[in-house]
């Protein structure tokens, strides 16, 4: 179907509309704040949608939802502007307007403060009849205009959840998507274009491989004519090198450009002219088409049909089912509700995602070094280590890791890199109390410990008993055979629990009196006999072999 022919089935149409609409919509048509941005947070003003959407014409007829978004002050809304014209003049000749007709709808403005926050909607629900069903019931769909809040051009912390959430919200609930571009498409365009529709596909946890619907790469004051033709011919062409993916290409780039191509099914790029100095830079310029340029106007005559036209309408679909009026309420609700809860991690920009690698891969490797070196004093190959050695070595290792950590070159600035340092040293704390459990299993006396305690506390009182009986101190004798025979009792009750597995509370507290009189009393002794010099020549053995690896890594930066 023709243009033409699309624009008198319009007509109809329009008739439709306005008979019905004049008492379903008594308000003046004008934008609807549906989603505020507060700090930080968006907050959906359902009754606001629900009286757009929940009109009783429009509610149960598939949707198409246009919406224009990307940074902010270039002219998103005076190009939505010109769509609500389209819109209403689809039926006259020529929709593009008088000479000294001003241009009303979203608000738009000069200068350089932002002016469309949070997202609105145009209240007017515009019923299009479809072109190739026109003898079908039913054959008609909505058509909603929406307005975003433009997004930082330079992504910082601050700002980049609020972007990602906007933008995301656009791409999901739109199935035409303009990406409104300033001059050229940069690099860093095709990343916040990856990373807040990735944004969008984890809030969707959709598993379709192309979630997402059309996408227009309008680009703004195109000086290039020469090079690329303006229009969508020329603008395909250019972006058609822009995302090819070349072989010599850096790994993440080629990535950047798969990941928009597996996101929508249908892209596109349109190349527009300057407007003239009068709409740029005027402050009275008030959008009359007599002070734009008369190439401006020619191809914005045939970029507006071509998102519009009936003909070129594409339903919104989520999950490969159409979205009616109704369904989009619901959708816009869930969604919002995913943004506004903690469910989804936050978007990082390139900057900290790299500087998270960095600190990570240093991490890592403080910690790599810090097991090689503990493994060679208490791997396990290695014999026990007194524990006062073990913390020693610990402690030493511990530091040169650190201050390996420390001298790796890393982004993200001291405090964000002290973060980092901070979790390695409870990481290695946390090795250090493996090992030293892992060195405990190792004593031979360690497994035993428990009955060779009992066995050296009968012996004792044995000696005591049978010394005392000897001098005729036969209560003392007595009270020292009563403690023997618990001993001895105390053994075999932590014998079976050992053999059996039952009573375990038995035999715990078996070994934690046990253990005290160790601690208190059998070590001190056990210890006087560890020589200092072997202690020595384990700690020298460790010190050697860390300056041996620092001069190692001095020689390795001096080649
Ligand atoms: N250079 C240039 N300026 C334009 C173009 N279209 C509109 N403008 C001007 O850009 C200024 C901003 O227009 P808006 O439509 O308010 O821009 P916006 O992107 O909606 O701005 P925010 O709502 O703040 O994000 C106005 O002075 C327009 O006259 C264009 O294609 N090129
Ligand atoms: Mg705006």
């Amino acid at each position: 179907m023709s243009f033409k022919d699309a624009r008198s089935h319009s007509s109809i149409n329009n008739r439709f509309w306005s008979s019905s609409n004049s008492c379903l919509l008594p308000l003046l048509a004008r934008p609807i704040q549906i989603v505020q941005a507060n700090e930080h947070n968006f907050e959906l003003n359902a009754t606001a949608l629900e009286e757009v959407l929940l009109q009783k014409h429009v509610k149960d007829l598939n949707v198409v939802v246009v919406s224009v978004a990307g940074a902010f002050r270039k002219g998103k809304s005076f190009l939505l502007d010109f769509m609500l014209r389209y819109m209403h003049n689809r039926d006259k000749d020529s929709w593009i307007g008088g000479n000294d007709e001003p241009l009303t709808g979203f608000t738009w403005r000069g200068g350089c403060e932002r002016e469309t926050t949070g997202i609105q909607v145009w209240s007017e629900v515009f019923v299009v009849e479809k072109p190739d069903d026109i003898f079908i019931m039913n054959s008609y769909f909505n058509l909603l205009l929406m307005n975003f809040q433009a997004f930082q051009h330079k992504l910082v912390q601050s700002t980049i959840k609020d972007s990602a959430t906007v933008f995301a919200l656009s791409t999901m609930t739109s199935s035409v998507q303009v990406y409104n571009l300033s001059s050229n498409i940069q690099e860093d365009d095709l990343q916040h274009l990856q990373l807040f529709t990735e944004y969008g596909r984890l809030a969707m946890e959709e598993v379709s491989e192309k979630p997402f619907q059309s996408l227009m790469f309008l680009i703004r004051d195109w000086c290039f004519p020469y090079e690329y033709c303006y229009g969508m011919k020329g603008g395909n062409e250019f972006l058609d090198k822009r995302l090819q993916v070349k072989h010599n290409q850096h790994e993440e780039l080629q990535n950047v450009r798969n990941h928009i191509q597996h996101c929508f099914s249908n892209i596109n790029c349109f190349l527009l002219p300057h407007p003239g100095l009068k709409v740029a830079t005027n402050p009275k310029f008030d959008g009359r088409l007599r002070d734009i340029n008369e190439e401006f106007k020619k191809e914005l005559a045939q970029l507006v049909p071509l998102l519009l036209a009936p003909s070129q309408l594409v339903e919104k679909e989520i999950g490969g089912n159409k979205v009616t009026c109704k369904d989009l309420l619901e959708y816009f609700k869930a969604y919002i509700k995913i943004y506004q809860g903690e469910e989804l991690p936050h978007p990082k920009t390139m900057l900290q995602a790299t500087a998270e690698a960095n600190n990570l891969t240093a991490v890592a490797g403080a910690k790599d070094l810090y097991s090689k070196k503990m493994e060679q004093v208490c791997g396990g190959d290695k014999p026990y280590v007194a524990p006062g050695d073990l913390k020693r070595c610990h402690e030493e290792i511990r530091d040169y890791s650190v201050s390996y950590f420390r001298s790796v070159k890393k982004m993200g600035g001291k405090e964000f890199c002290q973060r980092y340092q901070n979790q390695l040293e409870s990481e290695l704390e946390e090795t250090y109390t493996n090992l030293s459990k892992q060195n405990d299993g190792k004593n031979i006396f360690y497994a035993a410990r428990t009955p060779a305690t009992l066995f050296a506390v009968m012996f004792i009182t044995y000696v005591v008993s049978g010394v005392t009986g000897f001098i005729g101190l036969s209560t003392l004798a007595a009270l020292a055979n009563l403690v023997m025979g618990v001993t001895l009792l105390s053994l075999c009750a932590w014998g079976y629990v050992k053999y059996s597995g039952e009573f375990r509370e038995l035999g715990t507290i078996i070994d934690e009196v046990a253990e005290a009189l160790w601690v208190q009393v059998l070590k001190p002794v056990t210890e006087q006999y560890m020589g200092d010099n072997m202690r020595q020549t384990v700690m020298n053995s460790i010190r050697a072999s860390l300056t041996e690896q620092g001069s190692q890594q001095t020689r390795l930066k001096t080649d």
